[in-house]
């Protein structure tokens, strides 16, 4: 997947867009699946050069119908093709259904082609080592289990090791708009072959694993706003002169000695991304051993919640990280509660998240400058029905499930992850999709929620909006991690931030 990537569109977005298109006279639906299939014989082209043989495995749906004007083009470029369809007795038959897909079914027969059925046999003996495997059963269509009707598929291609395997529009087994698994095996594709844009299920949850290598095939219709992925900072970083005070003051408040680590990584993020000025506000016990690991991060008393409330009393302070390491002790507590009384753009991670997950009196004082960056676990802590309807089968998706969220609480919430969903208070959503060329494994390494706090706290500093700073971190998050790759620890996102900024302030 290359060059810009359009939003991501749900399963009804999609319905609609392409009923809208056919209902203005603008294209017929026999059209669309033609360069449906267009595009996936393309993609396939491109990455099995070498293949001259296909088993197009075909639904009853509209998928099977692309999957018949695939089997149609390949068999005109020579290859040799064989159609195992759900429909292969009723087609015999010379029961053609009515319909997009019934039409190319009726092409392919026209042909002087056969359909065969959809056994473990007739699949098998189609292929041979090499061969392309399309599946062509499911596709946005799919709401229930097909577990039955994978089963002679995956008994037919467990006999074959060099096999391409190729989804059209998404895997069979898998929910288009939440990602999760629609079986216990699902179709496990090489290449994913979707149209006109990425659906919930090739950047979601379970999904990317089954998806392989994305394509996106144009269908020509008009491009609608969606779900943006989150392919650069929304913000420009670059600082054009100033002193250190028109850069903002975060403060990043930590908990007792011994227990600094976190916080120290989270202030060094900060200042790393451009923060003038950041202080560590720590217990008065624990200001030598902060003193001992950091140099330009300024360190101030922080014991009880007046201390907190004499250093709000600057008004250079622009931004307050709460979390990492902060405890979960009566100082933690109240320093939750000092800080979301104030109004200023507030970063709420780990500990803070547990605190406000525990004490409806601390979430009521949550406002539209807080940004709360939970992990899975943290999530399900603060919104447990919420998370347990997201379990269930057509439950909201990562995306449904951070946007509703944002908006009960009318905060930003970057819900973190591979799949990283930023939600802001008014219903804006977007995904950093650290997948495919973009994946970052090795972030997977403690501390590193740490330095991405540390980041969104840094940019809310320096003036940016919370949803663009969320963002912004994520996407400069798994680029560090990117650049310094294999070994990473999560004090070397510090160092490597520099580079990250130096490629984007240069473009
Ligand atoms: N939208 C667009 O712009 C374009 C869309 N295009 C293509 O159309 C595809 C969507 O087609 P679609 O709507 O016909 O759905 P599809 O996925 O083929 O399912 C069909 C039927 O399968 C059934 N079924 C469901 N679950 C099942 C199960 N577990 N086991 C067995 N059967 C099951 C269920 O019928 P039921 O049995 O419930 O009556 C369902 O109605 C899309 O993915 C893309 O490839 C392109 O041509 C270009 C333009
Ligand atoms: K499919």
């Amino acid at each position: 997947m290359t060059g810009q990537i359009p939003d991501i569109v749900t399963t009804a977005q999609m319905r609609a867009l392409e009923q809208r298109a056919i209902a203005a006279g603008e294209v017929s639906g026999l059209t669309l699946m033609e360069r449906a299939g267009e595009g996936v014989v393309k993609a396939i082209i491109a990455h099995a050069p070498e293949a001259n043989r296909a088993v197009v495995l075909c639904g009853k749906g509209n998928n099977g119908g692309d999957g018949f004007v695939i089997a149609r083009l390949l068999a005109a470029r020579g290859w040799q093709v064989r159609v195992c369809a759900l429909t292969a007795e009723t087609l015999s038959a010379g029961q053609i259904p009515v319909g997009d897909a019934g039409e190319n079914a009726r092409r392919w027969l026209a042909a002087g082609q056969g359909v065969y059925p959809l056994t473990a046999e007739a699949i098998r003996d189609g292929l041979s080592e090499g061969a392309v495997l399309i599946d062509a059963l499911l596709g946005i269509g799919q709401s229930r289990s097909p577990e039955a009707l994978l089963a002679p598929v995956h008994t037919a291609s467990a006999e074959f090791t060099r096999l391409t395997r190729v989804a059209v529009d998404l895997p069979t087994g898998l929910c288009s708009d939440s990602g999760r698994w629609l079986c216990d095996a699902p179709f496990r594709a090489d290449l994913t072959v979707t149209f006109h844009a990425p659906k919930p299920c090739h950047m979601l949850a379970e999904g990317p694993e089954i998806c392989g290598a994305l394509e996106i095939a144009p269908l020509g219709l008009r491009p609608e706003p969606g779900i943006p992925l989150i392919t650069g900072p929304l913000c420009n970083l670059g600082k054009s002169g100033g002193h250190k005070f028109s850069h903002g003051h975060a403060l990043v408040l930590s908990g007792g000695s011994g227990r600094g680590g976190a916080a120290r990584l989270a202030a060094r993020a900060a200042l790393r991304i451009g923060a003038g000025l950041v202080t560590l506000g720590c217990p008065r016990a624990a200001i030598p051993e902060n003193a001992a690991r950091l140099d330009a991060v300024m360190l101030t008393p922080v014991d009880t919640a007046d201390d907190l409330a004499t250093s709000l009393s600057d008004p250079r302070i622009s931004a307050l990280l709460l979390g990492p390491g902060l405890g979960l002790d009566a100082r933690a507590h109240a320093l939750v509660d000092v800080a979301l009384r104030d109004t200023r753009p507030c970063v709420l991670d780990a500990d803070a998240l547990t605190l406000i997950a525990g004490d409806a009196a601390l979430r009521a004082h949550l406002h539209a400058g807080c940004i709360l960056t939970p992990h899975g676990g943290e999530f399900a802590r603060l919104f447990p029905d919420l998370s347990a309807r997201m379990r269930g089968s057509g439950g909201p998706s990562r995306i449904d499930a951070a946007t509703e969220a944002a908006q009960e609480l009318g905060v930003t919430l970057l819900m973190k992850g591979p799949d990283t969903v930023i939600a802001g208070p008014n219903g804006r959503c977007a995904l950093h999709a650290a997948l495919r060329e973009r994946a970052v494994p090795w972030l997977a390494t403690a501390g590193a929620g740490d330095v991405l706090a540390g980041l969104i706290a840094g940019l809310l500093a320096r003036g940016m909006p919370g949803f663009e700073a969320a963002a912004s971190a994520a996407y400069l998050h798994a680029s560090a991690a990117q650049v310094f790759g294999p070994g990473l620890i999560a004090e070397d996102l510090h160092e490597a931030i520099p580079q990250v900024l130096r490629g984007l302030i240069a473009h």
